[in-house]
């Protein structure tokens, strides 16, 4: 890593890489306040180091996990608040920017949670897939509206993210029924909606979520069970815009299966992908801070957001598209 990089900058990314730090909105939150740390420690002696220095880590954090746009969503709001032209000054634009992100962001979920809270009624149940903070802040905002919500939680191997749900659900007050992820089609004729979060949201509808959903969402069509998706607009991939995919992130097989058991299996080849994406058809609604959408028609708000597109967060201003 940049020797410029700040040791605490390098702390959130290994947090982020080794997973404490985890799930889009948290780690885009973390990649802010890391960078406006490392503008408020910098010694840089004028503003075009300290402007590279930025940048320094903002690579380095957005190096860490592939697929959650929402980080280089965030970095890229950070950054493109230096508009100074002393330290001082670029350090307060960076501070300004980080905090006004990190504000924006968690209005953004409380304002998602009451729009996804409309679409839940008094006795409902909800089957979830994976954490989501977007999609808990749906139930929340409906519990604060006195609904008696429900759910069936899917436990998510190989890392087990249900149990957060599990866990956070119980703190709500909402009765759980925890199952193993192979069990999801057997409990979809139980519960009204599967609710879950997204990684990236691409422009033509098409939501990148924990490996399973696309699984789940093809079940839940067949059964006739709504599947809605909480994801604020942080989670919209400008790039796939201009044609760019989203990268499926693979992670270690370690958290697959441990390597004792893996030579007592013959050594088979095991992947394990993080991230998989459900095709628009099976999406009934996107659930944002700016209201609740056909995943066909999000495009609409995406260019309303971004322009027609963005560059990498580290790229010299020169070379950005500003949206
Ligand atoms: O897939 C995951 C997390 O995957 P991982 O555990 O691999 O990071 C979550 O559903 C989304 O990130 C949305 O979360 P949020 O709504 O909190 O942004």
């Amino acid at each position: 890593m940049d020797d410029r990089v700040h040791p605490e900058v390098r702390r959130t990314a290994t947090e982020i890489d080794t997973m404490e730090i985890r799930g889009a909105a948290t780690i885009a939150d973390a990649a802010a306040r890391a960078l406006r740390t490392q503008a408020t420690e910098s010694d840089a002696a004028d503003a075009e180091a300290f402007r590279a220095e930025l940048r320094a880590a903002a690579r380095a954090l957005y190096e860490t996990r592939p697929t959650a746009v929402s980080l280089p969503n965030a970095l890229r709001y950070v950054l493109r608040g230096m508009s100074s032209t002393t330290v001082e000054g670029l350090r307060q634009n960076v501070v300004e920017s980080a905090d006004e992100f990190c504000a924006r962001l968690e209005r953004a979920q409380a304002d998602l949670g009451e729009v996804g809270a409309n679409r839940l009624r008094d006795g409902d149940t909800i089957m979830t897939h994976c954490h989501s903070t977007d999609a808990l802040a749906c139930v929340e905002a409906a519990v604060e509206q006195g609904k008696h919500i429900e759910a069936v939680v899917k436990e998510t191997r190989p890392r087990n993210q249900g149990h957060i749900t599990a866990k956070r659900l119980d703190e709500l007050g909402v009765p759980v029924t925890l199952i193993v992820d192979s069990a999801a089609r057997r409990y979809l004729n139980d519960v009204d909606h599967v609710l879950v979060g997204a990684d990236a949201v691409a422009a033509d509808g098409s939501v990148v979520n924990k490996i399973g959903t696309s699984g789940l969402a093809v079940n839940a069509r067949d059964r006739g069970t709504p599947i809605m998706v909480a994801a604020q607009t942080l989670k919209l991939h400008p790039g796939t815009m201009t044609g760019h995919t989203v990268d499926i992130e693979m992670r270690d097989t370690a958290e697959v299966v441990d390597d004792e058991t893996l030579v007592e299996l013959g050594n088979p080849t095991v992947q394990n992908p993080a991230f998989d994406v459900t095709p628009p058809r099976y999406v009934d609604a996107i659930v944002t801070e700016r209201g609740q959408f056909p995943p066909e028609s999000i495009v609409t708000l995406m260019r309303e957001l971004f322009g027609e597109g963005t560059s990498e967060p580290w790229a010299e201003p020169s070379a950005r598209a500003e949206p």
